[in-house]
């Protein structure tokens, strides 16, 4: 039980990150097609584990950096300079690992053979392809609006229809 209840305090952390901060919203896009497209790359074992562990260190920089925002915002709600540094201080860890996750990125999929493999896969069943091109709208708009704006957007348009 306290486990289930420290799990959801957790989860609640991560969602409101999702929520509030865009470059979150952005990291949870890029893995989800990351890891959407992985099986074209034939990465075994060892390759999974360095992705899960380059997600799963952009992701955890950007809750912290978000933590960081959160506690400054608390303590100076009017310019300070130590906000200023703390801040981009936190700003520039979050930098300096997706630049690394994206080199990460170039050494486990810059595999032509298999890009043109996974493509002709895909240009072979048009259906997924419009799925894909829909769920890629879907993903920027998610991104853009985040959560809460898409729900309150969507109650907007359902009330409209009603009248
Ligand atoms: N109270 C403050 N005093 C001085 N500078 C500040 C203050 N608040 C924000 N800044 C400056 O503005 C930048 C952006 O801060 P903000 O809190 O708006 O984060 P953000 O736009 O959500 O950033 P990120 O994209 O990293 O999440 C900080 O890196 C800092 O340079």
């Amino acid at each position: 039980m306290r486990f289930m209840k420290s799990l959801r305090y957790a989860l609640r952390g991560i969602l409101y990150c999702i929520n509030t901060e865009r470059n979150m919203r952005f990291h949870t896009v890029a893995a989800f097609y990351t890891l959407l497209f992985s099986p074209f790359f034939h990465l075994g074992a060892l390759g999974y584990a360095v992705l899960f562990l380059t997600i799963g260190s952009v992701m955890s920089a950007e809750v912290f950096n978000t933590v960081t925002e959160t506690q400054c915002d608390l303590v100076s709600s009017t310019f300070s300079g130590g906000v200023r540094s703390v801040k981009d201080l936190a700003a520039g860890g979050v930098l300096l690992r997706a630049v690394f996750a994206a080199g990460v990125g170039v050494c486990l999929f810059a595999k032509p053979a298999c890009i043109a493999a996974g493509w002709q896969w895909l240009t072979d069943r048009p259906l997924l392809l419009v799925l894909l091109a829909g769920s890629v709208v879907a993903a920027i708009v998610y991104v853009l609006l985040g959560p809460p704006a898409m729900r309150d957007r969507l109650r907007a348009f359902r009330c409209r229809k009603s009248y």
